[in-house]
């Protein structure tokens, strides 16, 4: 074709000379493709590329050529990992690895996670009684030496016993300390666990003296410590000098001070937020304070061996609640270096006391908050400590069961052993106090013996004009609608 065709118009070119230009067209176009292909081709090849994986022969690839080294376990980003969003089912409770299945595992099967409304769900099977010498032997945690004892962690854990692994979560929000006591391991409850109601009976008397026999064999007896000093007033066991807690820039208490004898009871009081729990926590060790000292019996609270003189019932006390009620008494004796046979006693003994035999064996996680609650009491109590603190432990409490918690404390106070307390009821603090502190915005108001500080008046009364309470605003708009 001649370049005058190429000129004229496709349209006025006859049918041969159309299709010799088409013909020539597709000629020209296989052309340029065959260019294209060839130039990718050279383009492949200088880039060296690898060839594809499944043109290799897998026979033909020694297995050590293979690159799979391990990533080393240093390397995973564990810290990464918020614990909150570990299951609780992958905590480790028991640290250290048992030869054979633990019975004491098997027999506390997962509580049924959703509230199960049938009637049967109260009387089901309860889970096997397990706590028995053997399987114990094989389940339960050695106690670790108080030497062992684990520097503070930034998880506050609640305070049972020392040198326990790793706690879930703080109770007390402690974000600068990265090396509280962490104390035992309390699993959290499960909110959606079932309660169920308490099987009430009564104490008998051979419990009652059986706890006040534990409670006078203390193993957590200094010796050479007198209950005593010698111009006959009782030992100082529990002293706060001076101390001032900060969270950035609140002030949750300062220069608080107080004096706890052998056979007291002190009760800290105040509005929400005036320190109380804070107060608590400095006094059981569990929080740092950042100012000021504390003293256990002339020793620093966070001294080597100090913890064990403690009882401590946290606030928002979160437990091992995959354990049965007679399990928690014993782990907690066990970890507290109680001898086992003495731990299993004990248990028994403190769950007759506080009226949870009948609800013993069954998992803590069906326990109502009451009778989790006492249980948390009786842990705090089962190696018969030289102080209890206890926050706020008559709340979710019914009458008849505050009545044992008043007797028990009672029994240890008739021993030499002093009590620190929270509440927000006056009457129950005149009731299990001798010793009353008032605190508001951090500041001690008023403290001194109960019949002191309130002065003729019930301690409501006094409390009231002491912290100055506001006459009731109106809310008007709290009604109602009548549309
Ligand atoms: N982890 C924390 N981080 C920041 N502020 C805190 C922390 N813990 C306590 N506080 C603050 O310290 C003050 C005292 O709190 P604390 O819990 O000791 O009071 P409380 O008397 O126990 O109150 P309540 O009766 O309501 O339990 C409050 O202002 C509180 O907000």
């Amino acid at each position: 074709m001649g370049a005058g065709d190429q000129r004229r118009p496709f349209a006025e070119l006859s049918p041969e000379e159309q299709a010799a230009r088409r013909r020539e067209a597709a000629r020209k176009a296989a052309a340029t493709r065959a260019r294209n292909r060839a130039r990718q081709a050279a383009e492949a090849k200088a880039q060296a590329v690898p060839a594809p994986v499944e043109q290799v022969p897998v026979e033909q690839v020694p297995v050590e050529q293979v690159p799979v080294e391990p990533v080393p376990v240093e390397q995973v980003p564990v810290e990464q990992v918020p614990v909150e969003q570990v299951p609780v089912e992958q905590v480790p409770v028991e640290p250290e690895p048992v030869e054979e299945p633990a019975r004491f595992t098997e027999a506390a099967p997962e509580p049924e996670p959703t509230i199960e409304p049938e009637p049967e769900s109260i009387t089901e099977p309860e889970p096997e009684p397990i706590v028995e010498p053997e399987p114990l032997d094989r389940a339960m945690p050695e106690p670790q030496p108080e030497s062992q004892a684990q520097p503070e962690s930034t998880a506050v854990g609640e305070a049972v016993a020392p040198s326990a692994p790793a706690v879930s979560e703080p109770i007390l929000p402690e974000p600068t300390d990265a090396d509280e006591p962490v104390e035992v391991v309390i699993v959290q409850s499960d909110p959606d666990a079932r309660s169920t109601i308490a099987r009430r009976e009564p104490a008998t008397d051979d419990a009652r003296d059986d706890l006040r026999d534990d409670l006078d064999a203390s193993p957590s007896r200094t010796p050479g410590t007198t209950a005593s000093t010698t111009d006959g007033a009782p030992a100082v066991v529990l002293s706060l000098d001076g101390v001032t807690r900060r969270f950035g820039a609140t002030v949750a208490i300062d220069d608080v001070h107080l004096v706890v004898r052998a056979g007291e009871c002190h009760g800290v009081v105040g509005p929400n937020g005036a320190g109380k729990s804070t107060t608590l926590s400095i006094a059981a060790g569990l929080m740092r304070p950042t100012s000021g000292s504390v003293e256990v019996h002339g020793q620093d609270v966070r001294a080597r061996g100090v913890q064990a003189q403690l009882g401590v019932v946290p606030d928002r006390m979160r437990l091992f609640d995959r354990l049965t009620g007679r399990q928690l008494l014993v782990h907690a004796a066990l970890l507290r270096r109680v001898p086992r046979k003495d731990a299993i006693t004990r248990a028994a003994t403190l769950l007759e006391r506080f009226e949870l035999t009948a609800d013993a064996d069954r998992l803590v996680a069906d326990y109502s908050i009451g009778m989790q609650q006492l249980v948390g009491i009786a842990a705090a109590l089962i190696h018969a400590p030289r102080v209890v603190v206890l926050d706020e432990p008559f709340e979710s409490i019914d009458p008849v069961s505050t009545d044992v918690i008043l007797s028990v404390l009672g029994d240890l106070r008739r021993r030499g052993g002093a009590v620190v307390l929270t509440s927000h009821d006056m009457r129950l603090v005149e009731r299990a106090c001798d010793h009353v502190v008032v605190l508001q915005d951090g500041v001690v108001r008023a403290s001194g013996s109960v019949d002191d500080v309130r002065d003729g008046l019930s301690l409501e009364d006094r409390f009231a004009r002491i912290v100055g309470a506001s006459p009731a605003q109106e809310l008007p708009w709290l009604s109602p609608s009548r549309d």
